[in-house]
């Protein structure tokens, strides 16, 4: 007999409400619906994998409908998370997530990202939401200052790391995704204007 582990039951059940809300809300893009655990959820369970020795608690902003923000609940029950997003309508699709998947650990904050109060969270991450140099200010706003930004970046990763130099000095390391060639997940500390 096989045994499903609670993890694999929970992100089943999320791809699930995903697929059942997105022709109403537009979660994520129609085209990648039957592609949705390979592009989204793996993509979103390899960070969790990648920061497997983060502590403290987790912000993700601009979370949309939950990537990564749930899949890291789903996987790190023994972290406090925060869902950072300003759209009413997501952050329902969210509470209801939330509810259906039994997640003790989530808190969502309907909020914009730049008038939110700061969060000093100890882990930020953001997934498909501004180029970087847009992004760090968003980060440094709600990260703890010794904590550790965890960022899905595309191909043009690099030069948006060249431009974001132009004004934030930090230390970087990356990743490189499992599940897309030219991605990558850049994990940045030491975050100050330059
Ligand atoms: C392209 S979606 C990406 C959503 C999700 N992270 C994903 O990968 O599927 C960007 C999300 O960020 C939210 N967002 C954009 N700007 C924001 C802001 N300033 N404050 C809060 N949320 C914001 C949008 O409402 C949207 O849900």
């Amino acid at each position: 007999m096989t045994t499903v582990s609670r993890e694999t039951m929970q992100l089943e059940a999320y791809a699930t409400l995903l697929r059942k809300w997105n022709p109403t809300i537009n979660l994520v893009a129609p085209a990648t619906l039957p592609n949705l655990e390979a592009r989204h959820i793996a993509d979103s369970l390899q960070l969790a994998r990648t920061a497997e020795d983060a502590v403290g608690d987790w912000l993700d902003i601009g979370s949309g409908g939950g990537l990564p923000g749930i899949v890291i609940a789903v996987s790190r029950p023994d972290l406090s998370v925060s869902l950072l997003e300003s759209d009413k309508r997501k952050c329902s699709f969210l509470r209801s997530a939330v509810r259906e998947l039994g997640l003790e650990n989530v808190k969502i904050i309907n909020e914009r990202i730049e008038q939110a109060g700061p969060q000093s969270a100890s882990n930020v991450s953001a997934r498909a939401l501004a180029p970087l140099p847009l992004l760090l200010s968003y980060v440094s706003r709600h990260l703890a200052p010794d904590g550790t930004a965890w960022l899905m970046k595309g191909r043009n990763w690099r030069s948006e790391v060249d431009d974001a130099r132009k004004d934030w000095s930090f230390d970087l390391c990356t990743h490189k995704s499992q599940t897309d060639e030219e991605a990558v997940i850049l994990q940045i500390t030491g975050i100050r204007h330059a």
